[in-house]
């Protein structure tokens, strides 16, 4: 069975859409930021203060690789800059996985970021004038790798439900 890898930007959702839907299907979900930190027992944002943001890239891209490896089938939620770096990109074509674009718009994004910023390092201090401007930069540069993805679902104005609705929709 393939793999369900839920992808996009920081605040689109993937973390709690991904939960909801593991209930639903009964499939075990893995956030691959949450890996991450129990493997090297440090928070994300001790890694990215520690040892820096491409520290942090490598080890993404490793343990990323080791869930697609696992020989069960599991939902991955990836974190917002996964398929930007290190060719992973690439790894969402493949056949052995279905991957499911949380498109977002940068009003969603920066409504749902702005309370819940601490732990992202890349914005955490950030003034909202400064979040909103970063967002928009961010995201189109970012577009272009979300975009191979194999499906998309727009997310705005939805509640947590009817995304979930969408997604086992496509996978029908
Ligand atoms: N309709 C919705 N769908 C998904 N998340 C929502 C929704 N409405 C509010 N939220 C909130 O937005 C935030 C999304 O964060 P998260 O799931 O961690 O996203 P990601 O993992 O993509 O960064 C959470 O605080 C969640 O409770
Ligand atoms: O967009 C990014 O580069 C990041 C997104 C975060 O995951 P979420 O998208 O789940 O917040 C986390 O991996 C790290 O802070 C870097
Ligand atoms: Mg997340």
């Amino acid at each position: 069975m393939k793999k369900i890898i839920l992808l996009g930007y920081m605040g689109c959702g993937k973390s709690t859409i991904a939960n909801k839907l593991s209930g639903m299907i009964q499939i075990p979900y893995i956030d691959l930021d949450e890996y991450i930190e129990k493997k090297t027992n440090l928070t994300i944002n001790q890694i990215f203060e520690n040892h820096g943001e491409i520290y942090f890239r490598k080890l993404e891209h490793t343990f990323f690789v080791e869930l697609l490896n696992l020989p069960e089938q599991i939902i991955i939620g990836l974190g917002g800059g996964t398929p930007c770096y290190a060719n992973n990109h690439e790894l969402l074509k493949g056949d052995s996985v279905t991957s499911i674009y949380l498109k977002a718009s940068i009003d969603t994004l920066f409504n749902r970021l702005v309370s819940n910023k601490s732990k992202r390092p890349l914005i955490a201090d950030k003034s909202e004038e400064e979040m909103r401007e970063f967002i928009a930069k961010h995201l189109f540069d970012r577009s272009f790798y979300y975009n191979h993805a194999k499906y998309k679902v727009s997310v705005d104005d939805k509640s947590i439900e009817e995304t979930v609705n969408d997604i086992l929709n496509l996978l029908a």
